[in-house]
């Protein structure tokens, strides 16, 4: 596959933070038009991973290729292929939901002829057609997810990060945005990375997933494959946690304090 069929490209790529290292010695590929998944429990270097692919962390070993880009020589070109939505909360309450989208639109260089357009086909594209006028603030935190959604379409990204896209949502909301990310990757063609804990989602969504533990890829390939390996009745969540050594959450103190964490950013998200 040569580069540019290539979306992202990890060759050796390792981050330490002080004496810990989140990410050990990473290699995969994701080819353009996919949606992969990268699964892991807490704390297993999905984010950290993430941070140094769309350039808000300083890539300190190994190499990168965004669509055969250097993001160490070219930072500028790979944010304009990207749109991410981080765990954290993007949305500001305090504007309607079609000026957050607009607010992106503006923060992404969408040139100003084509702006009003982009947006009303965003919030079309995440059905908050009807809700745009409304602060944001008092949407529900499927419709806050979907903003986010909304946001990061605007510039027409070809590669779409997403992480954790649906944590802290009842079943209806997640299968809500499901429907949503995969009518983007039809409309759009674009590529999709996204991080989840919810193999059902996995499942759901990923044409190939790798799992990451301690830092380390554990093993990647499509659903199929990874269950085909492990037996006849294998499931995604048996291959999690054949790769994890049983552990949904990862190192179980680290878990409950990263855990609370995650509630309360989903609470503030609903509140
Ligand atoms: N800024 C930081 N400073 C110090 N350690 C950090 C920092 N960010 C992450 N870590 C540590 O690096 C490891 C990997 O964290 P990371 O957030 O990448 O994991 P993750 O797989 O995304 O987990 P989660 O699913 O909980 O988001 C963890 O042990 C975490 O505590």
């Amino acid at each position: 596959m040569t580069d540019q069929q290539l979306a992202v490209s990890v060759r050796g790529v390792s981050h330490r933070f002080g004496d810990h290292v989140a990410v050990d010695d990473l290699s995969l590929d994701i080819a353009a038009g996919e949606t992969f998944g990268l699964l892991g429990p807490n704390g297993a270097g999905k984010t950290t991973t993430i941070r140094m692919l769309t350039t808000l962390l300083p890539l300190r070993s190994g190499s990168v290729r965004i669509f055969g880009v250097d993001p160490v020589t070219r930072p500028m070109v790979v944010r304009r292929a990207i749109g991410y939505v981080p765990q954290q909360l993007s949305v500001e309450g305090a504007l309607t939901g079609r000026e957050n989208v607009a607010w992106f639109a503006r923060l992404f260089d969408v040139p100003r002829k084509q702006r009003s357009q982009r947006v009303d086909d965003a919030l079309a594209m995440l059905d908050l057609t009807e809700a745009a006028d409304r602060l944001a603030g008092t949407y529900s935190g499927g419709m806050v997810r979907r903003l986010e959604l909304a946001q990061a379409l605007v510039n027409r990204p070809a590669l779409l990060i997403l992480d954790e896209p649906t944590v802290g949502l009842d079943p209806v909301a997640r299968d809500s945005v499901w429907q949503r990310v995969r009518r983007m990757q039809a409309e759009y063609g674009m590529t999709v990375l996204l991080t989840t804990h919810y193999m059902e989602e996995a499942e759901q969504l990923c044409h190939r997933v790798a799992l990451m533990h301690r830092g380390r890829l554990q093993a990647d390939g499509t659903p199929a494959e990874l269950q085909r390996q492990l037996g006849p009745e294998a499931t995604l969540e048996d291959v999690f946690r054949h790769h994890t050594g049983g552990s949904l959450t990862g190192d179980e103190q680290e878990g409950g304090l990263r855990d609370v964490r995650s509630a309360r950013r989903t609470a503030r998200r609903l509140g």
